[in-house]
This record gives structure tokens, sequence and C-alpha cells, in this order.
């Protein structure tokens, strides 16, 4: 049963609604939207409980728990379930099952997926749940726009707008990793303990695609290749392209080789697709790992120095400038002598 609708909770004045949208229409940053929103729609409904449940690993399930008022609660199996469906909705959801509860979706976070939920002592109103659905509507159009003009228009992937800021905050985690601090520093979207890592993918031989087939199979196969790094990588990856036949990943992993192992998973997808016309195709990666002082261009120029050794070490194969520098078969990369786009 649902427990009673809530008169109690004042609705907000125009003026504190049109406060709340010009504030959130003013954010550029997706990670202090996300706050933002969650902290509106918390003083809205002034629940019992609120909690951001972000989704940490497709694969594996479970959910980071960020509170945002009273303790944090594990979710349940029934709330996992009803998580999981407010993920991909555009309108909250409320389950006759799980009364007093709210699932509200956050989306557009650079592919980290979250929700949160809500405890209510009782319904809200119908004008309540209208004014947070509108909230919620101007949030999507404004992470719509972001992602205009943040995603390259061929594949989808992010562009260059938003790179180096990120590659800053990954080398930021990276410092806590190698300081072996770990836990929630409430902006995340990665485990601030676990080692992070720039990795550069190119297609192999991708010339003789445009040669041999045209560039606009060219662009094809640069769409599919992006589509099955989405579906290989994990939700928190970040994928680029900036333009051209190469792909740049940030991401992060518990264990150093980690990396190797997503990046594996990718080589094989890929050699094991058929591409339309095409047929097969493969393609060579390398990476590196983020440090605290890096630079993107130092970062960026090592995992090519990778590349560079997989494509002389006969193509469709992954592999660490870390481990190419432990073997001695590359030298430390220069600082700041690398090329970058
Ligand atoms: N269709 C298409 N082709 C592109 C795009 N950007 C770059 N290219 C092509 O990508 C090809 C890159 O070729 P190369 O750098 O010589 O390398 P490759 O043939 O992939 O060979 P290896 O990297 O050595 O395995 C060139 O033919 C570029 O014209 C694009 O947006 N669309």
């Amino acid at each position: 049963m649902h427990p009673a609708s809530n008169p109690s909770t004042p609705l907000p004045s125009p003026q504190r609604v049109a406060r709340c949208l010009a504030e959130l229409t003013g954010l550029r940053d997706r990670e202090q939207l996300q706050q933002r929103l969650a902290g509106h729609l918390v003083e809205h409904f002034q629940p019992v409980r609120a909690q951001v449940c972000r989704r940490h690993d497709e694969r594996m399930g479970g959910w980071d728990i960020l509170a945002l008022h009273g303790p944090p609660a594990e979710p349940g199996e029934q709330e996992c379930q009803a998580l999981l469906e407010a993920l991909g909705r555009e309108h909250p959801l409320q389950l006759a099952e799980l009364p007093g509860r709210a699932f509200y979706p956050l989306p557009g976070s650079h592919g980290a997926q979250a929700v949160l939920q809500l405890q209510l002592e009782a319904s809200p109103s119908e004008a309540h749940q209208l004014v947070a659905d509108e909230i919620l509507r101007v949030y999507r159009n404004v992470i719509g726009l972001l992602d205009y003009g943040e995603r390259d228009g061929l594949t989808g992937l992010l562009n260059r707008k938003s790179f180096d800021e990120t590659f800053m905050r990954l080398a930021a985690l990276s410092a806590r990793s190698e300081a072996g601090l770990s836990g929630c520093d409430g902006r995340r979207h990665w485990h601030s303990g676990d080692p992070c890592f720039l990795a550069v993918i190119d297609i192999d031989h991708f010339k003789r695609v445009n040669d041999g087939f045209g560039h606009l199979v060219g662009d094809e196969v640069l769409l599919l290749v992006a589509r099955l790094m989405g579906e290989t990588l994990r939700q928190h990856d970040r994928l680029y392209r900036f333009g051209g036949e190469e792909f740049v990943v940030l991401l992060s992993c518990s264990q150093d080789d980690g990396a190797q192992a997503a990046l594996e998973r990718l080589r094989e997808r890929v050699a094991r697709y058929a591409f339309p016309q095409v047929g097969e195709l493969t393609i060579s990666a390398g990476f590196t790992r983020i440090d605290a002082d890096d630079t993107p261009e130092q970062a960026f120029g090592r995992a090519d120095k990778a590349v560079y050794a997989a494509k002389d070490g006969g193509r469709d194969q992954v592999r660490s400038f870390d481990e190419l520098l432990a073997e001695g078969a590359v030298a430390e990369a220069a600082t700041g002598g690398v090329d970058f786009f």
C-alpha cells in the first residue's frame, strides 16, 4: 500500500523553481549537474532518506552508494531490480511493491549510470511530482546540449573538448592510488584507489579500407569499431575519437593487468567481427598508466609509442608502454616532445 499523500511538504514557489532551473542550465560539468539535480530533488521532496546509486560495473553488477540525506542503505534485491529498471527510463519510477520509494534516473554523466533513490514518508502530491518531472526534463535537455557539443559527429564518442579535464581528474585519482588511498570522495566515477590508464587504439591497415571500398565504407568501419568499444569496455571507461582512425580510451582498473585484459577483450572482439563488405579487420592498441604528474601529452606520447611497438610486432596486439620500458624495448618518453593530435 502506498503511504498517504503528504500535504505537509509545501509546493516550491515559482521563484525557487526558476532559481533551480537557472542554476541547472548554467552548469557545464556533468557531475556537478547530477549532484545539483539530486540536491534540488531532495529539497523538493524532503525525503526520510536519499542516496545516489551508481552502477559501478555492468558485468559484475553492484552499486556505489552516495548518501545525500540519512544514513546510506545497501539496496535489497527488489530495490536493485527497481534501480536497474529506472536506469533506462526518462521518467521516475514508483512501484506498488515498494511503497514510499521513488527512483529518479540521473542520466548523462559520461556513461556512469546513476539513480536517485528516495525514501519518502508519504507519497508526494501530483503537483510535486509534476514539478520534479519538469525539472528532470530540463536537466535532460541540458545533458543533450552538452552531448551535442562534446561528441564526435560520426561515432558519437567523446571529442577532444572534455578530454583534458577528465585526464587531470584521473591523474589526481592516480595520485591517490600511488599513495595507497582508496574510498569514495563523493565526486568520483571511478574508484579513487584504482590506477588509471590511457590507451590509444588504431585500426590496422585502415588506408586499405578507404582505398579498396571508399570513404563511406571506411566511415562505417569507424562507427562499428566505436560501437564494439562501447559494448566491450566498461560503462565508466571514457571513449574518445578526436578525428582520424585512432581512438583514445581513459580507463581505470582495479589491478594493473586489468587494462591489458580489457583491451585484449576488445582486440579479440574486433578480430572476430565480420565487417560488412570489408570482412575481417584488426586493431593495435597501446596503453600506459597515468601518473600523478602526467600531462595529457606525455601520457598520450607513451601510449602512442606502445601502439607503434604493437604495429612493429605484427599488428593485432595490445602492448603496455610500462612493460616495454621494463623490457628495455623503448626509452622513457621525452617530456613534451610528442605531437598531440
Ligand atoms: N573513412 C575515413 N577515413 C579516415 C578518416 N580519418 C582518417 N582516415 C584515413 O585513415 C587512414 C590512415 O592510414 P594510415 O595512417 O596510413 O595507417 P593504416 O593504413 O591504418 O596503417 P597502420 O596504422 O600502419 O596499420 C588514411 O587513409 C586516412 O585518410 C575518417 O574520418 N574517415
